[in-house]
């Protein structure tokens, strides 16, 4: 019964895009260089794990209840989807064995005729007639190391293989858990499968390298058997194909004996049960652990198929090798026997012989020796065969050889360029550093001129509002004043008015009371008159006389008092009042008159004072706004310039990593050519062994291209050092300019002090700290120091790498390549290895000196950034303390003094330190 092989095409990738495999009639693959394989069937894209568990594995769960030995190989490169399919990658995407483990115990199940609520198979369990015992183990294969999956404890090293006549070979220390329910076999097996060696080596992830088995061994007595059938099924997980595009030799030369054994024996031996299909053959399985252990998985008892993995894209060289390994696979002839007592019985018999038959060949010395023994067999047929090559390749090579020669001078040339190119891309990368550098001192200048001015006009702007807003006070008390005159005014006005009306009606009632007078005056003079009348016709008619008389004198006398005293009296009291009056009434009047000019007078004095003075504030206003509009343009003007800057600083920035970007390739361009030479001699070595050994001629052509390669090397690391030193000497300069700015700026700051105390005034104010606490502290000085001593370091070590390497130059070559004293290969491999030592060790040498450099030189700008960060805190401080130091002497933070510096014109703490990058971040804290 042929292997039967099945195709099975990985869903592209994100990115992967539509498959690129040449598919024909639904089931045939073909290669471009015509290999051709028809899988039955062939798995696309959109099929899912349960449709290959159902048409492929399924049927083989049968065979096994059955009590047939069966086996699935995943069989494809890395990273094609075996894994996938064995174990799926979710619990909703569940791989074959897992599907198949449930399957083989619902089977069972339904074979026990047990209703399948009641969990599962029991030990011992005896029901109608059958009886039934599954046992479950899982190994791994990795680099001939065969590893228990369902051990956690399994120590170091790996588990042996025996052989018996009743197992075959097996793993006699493997764990073999019996299970009862599928839910617990597919626990043990995700556990297992997640202790497989997942580590990534030099050669690539450690999973493309190894083979996983799973394994499932039933006991079941059936029909009156006395003995129960013993079957096994087997999932195995091959390791990656890909290496059987690669030459075996090379491979192994490559990457050790042991790592790709397991797939290279697969291959041999699957070439070799394709070759001899008849059953009379004898094969070897022991070359390999796992096609040991595959010995009846492949051309022996077991119904087997393998399930071929292909990713959607695929190299087509080693498509059309996998495609050819699937065809060799479908030759391959198996001898499925149900394994009933009989079989089991006869295999036994059949196997006992065998191995008695070893042992009387002396077989029993050793598995090892058997081994060893073929090993060496193959060693031998490959050495011939490789011989054999090899003597073909010789003359090839010879050719070649001249030809390397000429490429070699080429590549010596070109190595030169290159040299000479990544000397000029430091030196280029060097001055756009520089020019970075530069530009961002000039950036910070800018920058710290704009803050000034800004502050400045900003402290003006203040200042007359300040003033503004005094002469607006000023003047609403003017106003408040002139209203208080106003109405004082008007009340006394109202006052002169009142007055001025009672003077009226007091001259009204003088007047009627005059005319009254006059009135009563004529009354009286006519009684008078009628009186003396009177008293004159009496005074003819009555002796009385005399009496009368002096009645009438007596009237006379009231009439005349009357007519003359009395009213004259009270006119005068009238009119004397009314002269008083009049006096108050008008020296109130022209006292308030007079109050009301000179307040007017006051009024318009003020007036135009204030108004004068709104003119100024208003000119003044002006000024200071055109020197607004004037800084504002400017401020616009370096925010412009500031932006072509930063993007100039920006293109400087993408040039610099470009710069860098290409030094690096340089650099590993240079390595590899390197490497290349290493190789180019290493190959040239190896083609000339086992032939004739060179020449003396040629020995000296390659001493010199040796020389003149390790030349080149150091003097391109001399250049990378000098270039280094270049750059620490100017890291050296920044620190001693940044010291001076420090010292200038600690004058400037005494200087203003002295001002304070010399104008007395040091006891009334705080006169802050003292420029001694300024002054660079200890720990600053050592730092200063340090980077001193470092450079002086650096500097001696410079001229100690330089003197190492003048001395080198002038000594006779330390690259001493034995001549070979014999013909055969092995000298020439000593030579090989003395050279591949030498070129490893100056590489490396050359590479920590480089490395040391780098770092010694990062240490260095750390410490500058640091000094540099210290001295902008300190300048922020000097620049708080100089500007309270000038308040209190009174001058403008706007003026300049004496030698305070062009940073002493802002008391804005953060307008210093704006500066781009972590400095910021630094002084500002
Ligand atoms: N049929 C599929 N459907 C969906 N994704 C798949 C399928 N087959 C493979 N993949 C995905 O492709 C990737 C590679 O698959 P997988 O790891 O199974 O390959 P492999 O051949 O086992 O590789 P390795 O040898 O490195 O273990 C995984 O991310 C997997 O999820």
């Amino acid at each position: 019964m042929d292997i039967e092989v099945i195709g099975r095409i990985r869903p592209s990738a994100r990115g992967e895009g539509h498959h690129s495999l040449n598919i024909s009639g639904n089931h045939r693959i073909t290669s471009n260089d015509g290999q051709s394989f028809s899988f039955q069937p062939l798995f696309r894209q959109d099929a899912t794990n349960y449709d290959v568990y159902a048409k492929v594995l399924e049927p083989l769960l049968d065979l096994f209840l059955a009590g047939f030995n069966v086996s699935l190989l995943l069989f494809g490169e890395t990273e094609s989807g075996k894994s996938y399919t064995m174990a799926g990658d979710s619990l909703n995407k569940a791989g074959i064995v897992p599907l198949a483990i449930d399957g083989c115990f619902n089977r069972l199940l339904d074979l026990q005729d047990k209703p399948r609520e009641e969990g599962g198979l029991r030990d011992g369990h005896r029901r109608g007639k059958d009886d039934v015992e599954l046992k479950m183990s899982m190994y791994e294969i990795y680099n001939e190391i065969i590893k228990d999956l369902l051990n956690e404890n399994q120590q170091r090293g790996s588990l042996p293989i025996k052989e018996t006549a009743q197992l075959g070979p097996h793993l006699p220390g493997l764990n073999q858990i019996q299970i009862f329910n599928a839910a617990e076999a597919t626990n043990y097996f995700r556990q297992g499968w997640g202790r497989r060696t997942d580590v990534v080596t030099d050669f690539g992830p450690a999973l493309g390298y190894s083979a996983a088995v799973f394994q499932l061994e039933l006991s079941m007595v059936t029909g009156g058997s006395p003995l129960p059938n013993r079957s096994i099924l087997q999932v195995v997980r091959l390791p990656g194909a890909e290496k059987l595009a690669e030459d075996p030799t090379k491979l192994r030369m490559r990457e050790g004996p042991s790592l790709n054994k397991s797939l290279t024996a697969f291959s041999q031996l699957v070439t070799e049960l394709a070759n001899t299909r008849h059953a009379d053959r004898v094969i070897n399985y022991t070359d390999s652990k796992l096609t040991h252990l595959m010995m009846d998985a492949l051309g022996a008892n077991a119904k087997t198929r393998v399930l071929c993995h292909l990713p959607p894209h695929c190299d087509q060289y080693r498509l059309s090798v996998m495609l050819r390994s699937c065809a060799q696979l479908s030759q391959v002839k198996n001898f499925p026997i149900l394994n009933d007592h009989l079989a089991q019985g006869l295999v036994c018999q059949m196997r006992a012989r065998i191995l008695s038959l070893q042992e009387q060949l002396g077989y029993e010395e050793g598995h090892g020796r058997a081994l060893q023994l073929h090993e060496m067999r193959d060693e031998l047929k490959k050495l011939t065969t490789d011989n054999l090559q090899l003597r073909d390749k010789n003359e090839r090579l010879y050719q070649k050889v001249e030809q390397l020669q000429s490429k070699l001078n080429q590549m010596a040339g070109s190595r030169t360029d290159l040299s000479s190119k990544l000397i000029f891309s430091e030196e280029e990368k060097l001055q756009v550093s520089k020019a970075l550098v530069d530009l961002q001192i000039e950036n910070n200048r800018i920058q710290e001129d704009y803050e000034a001015a800004n502050f400045e006009l900003k402290n003006k702007v203040l200042t007359l509002e300040n003033e503004l807003m005094e002469v607006t006070l000023q003047k609403d008390k003017v106003a408040r004043d002139l209203r208080n005159t106003h109405d004082r005014l008007r009340t006394s006005e109202k006052d002169h008015k009142e007055l001025a009306d009672e003077y009226i009606i007091l001259k009204t009632n003088y007047l009627a009371l005059t005319k009254e007078h006059d009135r009563e005056k004529a009354r009286n003079e006519e009684l008078g008159m009628e009186l003396l009348n009177l008293v004159n016709a009496t005074s003819h008619g009555r002796p009385v006389q005399g009496e009368l008389t002096a009645e009438i004198d007596r009237l006379r006398h009231v009439v005349s008092r009357l007519s003359t005293h009395k009213p004259q009296d009270s006119y005068l009291g009238v009119e004397e009042d009314r002269q008083q009056m009049e006096k108050n009434l008008f020296g109130e009047r022209e006292r308030m008159e007079e109050d009301r000019r000179r307040m007017k007078a006051q009024y318009e004095e003020d007036q135009e004072k204030l108004e004068g003075k709104l003119k100024k504030l208003r000119r003044e206003l002006q000024e200071a706004q055109a020197q607004a509009r004037e800084a504002q343009r400017k401020a616009g003007e370096t925010a412009a310039k500031l932006i072509m800057a930063e993007g100039k600083q920006r293109q400087l920035e993408i040039e610099h990593s470009k710069a860098q970007q290409q030094f690096k390739d340089l650099n590993s361009e240079y390595r590899t050519r390197l490497i290349r030479y290493v190789q180019d001699i290493g190959e040239y070595i190896d083609t000339s062994a086992g032939t004739a050994p060179p020449n003396q001629q040629q020995l000296k052509d390659m001493r010199r291209y040796i020389d003149a390669m390790i030349a080149d090397t150091k003097q391109a690391y001399k250049a990378r050092e000098e270039q280094l030193s270049q750059a620490a000497k100017m890291y050296k300069k920044q620190a001693k300019q940044m010291a001076n700015k420090h010292e200038q700026l600690l004058v400037a700051y005494s200087q203003l002090r002295e001002q304070v105390l010399a104008g007395g005034r040091s006891l009334e104010i705080d006169l802050g700290l003292s420029d001694v606490d300024l002054q660079l502290s200890d720990g600053e000085r050592e730092l200063h120091a340090a980077q001193t001593v470092e450079l002086n370091r650096l500097r001696r070590a410079l001229q100690d790498a330089r003197a190492e390497a003048e001395r080198a130059a002038a000594r006779p070559r330390n690259v001493t390549i034995q001549e070979p004293q014999g013909k055969g290969p092995t000298d020439w491999s000593s030579v090989r290895k003395q050279l591949r030592e030498f070129a490893l060790n100056t590489q490396q040498e050359l590479e920590t000196d480089n490395a040391r450099m780098k770092t010694k030189v990062s240490v260095l700008e750390s410490q500058l950034s640091e000094a540099q960060d210290y001295i902008d805190k300190h300048l922020v401080r000097y620049k708080q303390e100089i500007v309270r130091l000038r308040k209190l002497l009174g001058q403008e933070p706007g003026t300049r003094q004496g030698s305070a510096g062009p940073y002493l014109d802002s008391a804005d703490p953060e307008y210093y330190p704006r500066r781009r990058g972590h400095n910021r971040a630094n002084t500002s804290s």
